[in-house]
């Protein structure tokens, strides 16, 4: 079994990374090109994948295809392999936005296609890559793209209309959630504590709650009670989160999100 990646950004790495600590693949049966030779040289270098001479040639040997380059070079790559994606290649896209209708279209020709949404924890084993599959695709195909996408994270199969959604909500959070660390940990320091350490409390506090959700079932909002003490030091600091529009800024940032992924 051959994976091809053709783009070899901070996604492609974040999965070529988390594929190869988890040992789902060796790093002999991944290949791949970018743009830049100094990309393909950094990646021989990072995490010993072969890198191949053009993107028709990554095409020609991979029995699953990864697309991971921008969605607007989709057109340019397509066109340059397309010759190569027989009807027993699986391929793969990353890209925001551009429905499996689109890119079936721009193939000219019927393609077992799946469509993914990963984010860069799957660089450490923590992804989430929401999945959705086209006609073409048979059950044991998207077993193994969920198992393939499941080995550095959670894989969740989603219709595809629920695609923009997960793109803000798992696809660009990470970006979010680091802002948050971020400007948690600049008050920290403000306050008088070393940066390094403010980083790992907020970060840590991040991950902690994060599990508290995920493993109690219980609302977000109970857990937030819990933490307010009655007339206590957190509930001041809730009071001006809500003042500020903390909630509304967040809604309406992963909006904005989905609108621009519905545009691309
Ligand atoms: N970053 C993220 O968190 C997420 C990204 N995605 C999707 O992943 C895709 C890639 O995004 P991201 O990794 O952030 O982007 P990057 O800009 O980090 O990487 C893009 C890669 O594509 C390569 N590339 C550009 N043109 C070509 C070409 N013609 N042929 C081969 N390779 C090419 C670039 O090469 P070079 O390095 O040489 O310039 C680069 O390696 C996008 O479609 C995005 O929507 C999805 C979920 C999350
Ligand atoms: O910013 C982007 O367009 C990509 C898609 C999801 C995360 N990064």
């Amino acid at each position: 079994m051959q994976i091809g990646f053709i783009g070899l950004g901070n996604m492609a790495k974040a999965i070529i990374g988390g594929m190869l600590k988890q040992n789902i693949v060796t790093q002999e049966q991944i290949v791949g090109t970018a743009k830049t030779e100094t990309t393909m040289e950094k990646m021989r270098k990072e995490f010993g994948i072969r890198t191949a001479g053009s993107n028709k040639e990554t095409a020609a040997g991979a029995d699953v295809l990864i697309l991971a380059v921008k969605p607007i070079f989709f057109p340019e790559v397509i066109e340059e392999i397309r010759d190569e994606i027989t009807e027993d290649k699986l391929v793969i896209s990353i890209a925001a936005g551009k429905t499996m209708e689109w890119i079936e279209k721009e193939f000219k020709k019927p393609v077992k296609l799946i469509r993914c949404m990963p984010n860069t924890p799957a660089l450490v084993g923590e992804g989430c890559t929401a999945v959705c599959v086209n006609s073409s695709v048979k059950c044991e195909d998207e077993e193994f793209c969920l198992k393939l996408m499941g080995s550095f994270g959670k894989a969740i199969s989603i219709p595809e209309r629920l695609m923009d959604a997960a793109g803000a909500v798992s696809g660009s959070s990470p970006a979010y959630v680091f802002m948050f660390i971020e400007a948690m940990a600049d008050a920290a320091v403000a306050a008088g504590m070393p940066r390094k350490q403010a980083y790992e409390f907020a970060s840590q506090a991040v991950l902690g709650s994060a599990k508290m959700v995920l493993e109690t079932g219980i609302h977000p909002g109970e857990l937030k009670d819990m933490v307010c003490s009655p007339g206590g030091t957190t509930i001041e600091g809730v009071r001006v989160l809500e003042e500020k529009g903390m909630r509304s800024a967040v809604m309406e940032a992963l909006s904005a999100c989905v609108e621009k992924s519905k545009k691309l």
